[in-house]
């Protein structure tokens, strides 16, 4: 464990921690985006990322299924376990691990290929055996689309609507049966009516999956969300960096935090 006298883990919780971001610093290049970051994350709960701009949220969070080695001249020092596992072991596979975490984005990034491609090209590519046509409407079901899209399977799925569009890449990162699904600010793209279609979804997704939510919606991590994690900007040598100030319930975040930065930002003033 990091001895970091800016986080604060969770107390009276009954954990079953399912990652643990162990980060004793995060680079880009030079540049440190976040430092001593030291927290669990509990199986079967969503989990909300809150703070400034920059703090390093949706940084923190592609560290979970190392998207960040996409990003050349990162580095990661420290460790992120998964099932106790450190997911940056050199033998450990990116790939393989990005089938157990799934990633959801801002914007729905659906591919240029049919609903049914789209639902199916994860579960091809990993060889999973099966029914496929079952398998893509169980993931289009669970994704609250299927009753939308059960007669067109075969249209591009570039048609869809901005909020079907999101539903179907949730689809799609289901259709693996992901342990843990990462989402960077999902609902930021949509109109008030489909977020609120996708919260529900995700309130139903916890019951066998564990969702990590960047968000700058204070009322939506505060109403879906059971642990809160809330970063914010340190000055460090003249540069920023991102550091946890709090982790805690996310009532206890949200009405009686205890970290007075923490209240201004979830109060809203924050300047
Ligand atoms: N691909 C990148 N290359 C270099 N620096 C990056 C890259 N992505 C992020 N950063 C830097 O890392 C820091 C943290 O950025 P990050 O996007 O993780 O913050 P965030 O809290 O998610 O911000 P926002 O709420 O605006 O999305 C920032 O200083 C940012 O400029």
């Amino acid at each position: 464990m990091i001895n970091s006298p800016t986080s604060t883990t969770a107390s009276n919780v009954d954990p079953q921690t399912i990652l643990h971001a162990q980060v004793r610093g995060f680079y880009y290049g030079k540049s440190l985006a976040l430092r001593n970051i030291d927290l669990p994350i509990y199986k079967n709960q969503i989990t909300a990322f809150i703070g400034p701009s920059g703090c390093g949220k949706s940084t923190l969070l592609r560290c979970f299924n190392r998207l960040n080695d996409m990003i050349p001249e990162t580095r990661l020092d420290g460790q992120i376990l998964f099932k106790s596992r450190n997911v940056y072991h050199p033998q450990e596979d990116a790939l393989l691990l990005r089938r157990h975490i799934g990633m959801v984005f801002q914007k729905p990034n659906p591919f240029p290929k049919s609903i049914y491609d789209n639902v199916a090209f994860a579960p091809r590519i990993h060889g999973l055996r099966g029914d496929l046509d079952e398998l893509v409407e169980r993931s289009l079901r669970q994704a609250a689309l299927w009753d939308e899209v059960k007669d067109k399977l075969k249209q591009n799925a570039l048609k869809l609507s901005g909020g079907q569009q999101q539903r179907l890449c949730i689809a799609r990162s289901l259709a693996i049966q992901p342990e843990v699904i990462l989402m960077d600010e999902p609902c930021s793209a949509l109109d008030p009516i489909t977020a609120s279609q996708i919260e529900e979804l995700m309130k139903q997704l916890k019951e066998h999956t564990t969702i990590i939510i960047v968000t700058h919606n204070m009322q939506q991590a505060a109403r879906l969300s059971q642990m809160t994690a809330f970063f914010n900007l340190e000055m460090q040598e003249g540069s920023t960096t991102g550091e946890l100030v709090e982790y805690d319930h996310s009532p206890v975040i949200f009405q009686q935090p205890k970290n007075h930065v923490t209240q201004q930002y979830v109060n809203g003033y924050f300047g």
